[in-house]
């Protein structure tokens, strides 16, 4: 059966000692996404995605993990790169790879095959035959990450994915992550760098202190705070500022800068045009990821900020 769901969260609450670190968190993942949970550091995530693989049990709500509702049965179909890497630093990277399938039911014949297969994929051809010990942390992590996907699972999740690569590994993770969803997988990866959740993400959740604070796709998310418009007169000359918005800020290059009205830009422009301020340049810059990430966590980080200071 075809879940629409492949993972499902509702009022899901982990307390260590009497502090609540994932305090009533909900999530719905729809089949075939790729979902990123979102959070500033100490925010839950990595709590979250372990309560929602069955490694530590919430003390309270419900999940669903591809339809089953112990999480554990559907293990052979989910593949999970956690938090902690870590391989035998004495397998070779082609058997590190084909002995993480065969933890999920995969013949190891088959796993190696597919291992070569991957390895060359992101650039590792070289290394198939070289012990973990000898591979650098980026490539050992490609390794691991690798490892969590050869048995072709239909949720792969992955705690924090990116950190630890350089650009151009980072890039080759990216477009791993985009082939297996057009494989039909479905991607749950944590991560707090925007710029990767920016261009890969279909539907996002974004946890702070223990809570979900934004559930959306990324556009919904760069909604969240208005656009800016910045505006170069042709003839700048004094008294524009009476035909500006109220916000409107001047800019060093002669031009201003203010919040995109409901209404548009024009109610703004044509009035200027009227009265000979001409226009030699107009943007309208619509925030990013990361300028609605800070704003939406804004509020919650001094607590997760002393979270992940109690940790540490
Ligand atoms: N086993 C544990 N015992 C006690 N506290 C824990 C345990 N695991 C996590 N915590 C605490 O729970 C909070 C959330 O941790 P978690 O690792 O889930 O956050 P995170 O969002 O993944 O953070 P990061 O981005 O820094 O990895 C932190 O304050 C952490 O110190």
């Amino acid at each position: 059966m075809t879940a629409t769901w492949a993972v499902t969260a509702e009022g899901l609450v982990k307390r260590f000692g009497e502090r609540p670190v994932v305090g009533g968190v909900d999530l719905r993942v729809p089949s075939g996404a790729i979902y990123g949970v979102l959070g500033p550091n100490g925010a839950g995530k990595t709590t979250t995605l372990r309560m929602l693989l069955g490694i530590i049990e919430p003390d309270a709500g419900h999940r669903t993990l591809l339809g089953e509702a112990v999480p554990r049965e559907a293990s052979d179909r989910v593949g999970y790169l956690p938090e902690e890497r870590g391989l035998y630093p004495t397998m070779k990277a082609r058997e590190a790879v084909a002995f993480l399938g065969a933890l999920r039911g995969l013949p190891l014949s088959e796993g190696r095959r597919r291992a070569t297969d991957l390895l060359d994929r992101v650039g590792l051809g070289h290394a198939v035959d070289e012990k973990i010990r000898k591979l650098s942390k980026g490539m050992a992590q490609l390794v691991q990450l690798l490892g969590a996907i050869v048995h072709q699972p239909e949720l792969i999740v992955l705690d924090e994915p990116f950190s630890g690569l350089d650009p151009v590994n980072q890039e080759k993770l990216e477009a791993l992550i985009v082939g297996e969803r057009d494989r039909g997988a479905t991607i749950l990866f944590s991560t707090h760098v925007m710029a990767h959740a920016e261009r890969l993400c279909d539907r996002l959740a974004i946890i702070a202190g223990g809570k979900r604070r934004f559930e959306g796709t990324v556009d919904e998310a760069r909604a969240t705070l208005p656009s800016r418009v910045h505006y170069l007169p042709r003839h700048p000359a004094p008294g524009i500022a009476a035909l500006l918005p109220a916000d409107a800020v001047p800019e060093g290059d002669g031009g201003w800068r203010f919040t995109l009205p409901d209404a548009g830009v024009e109610p703004v422009l044509l009035p200027l045009i009227a009265a000979g301020h001409g226009i030699a340049g107009l943007t309208i810059e619509r925030p990013s990821l990361h300028e609605a990430f800070v704003r939406i966590v804004g509020d919650h980080a001094g607590h997760d900020r002393s979270a992940g200071e109690n940790r540490a």
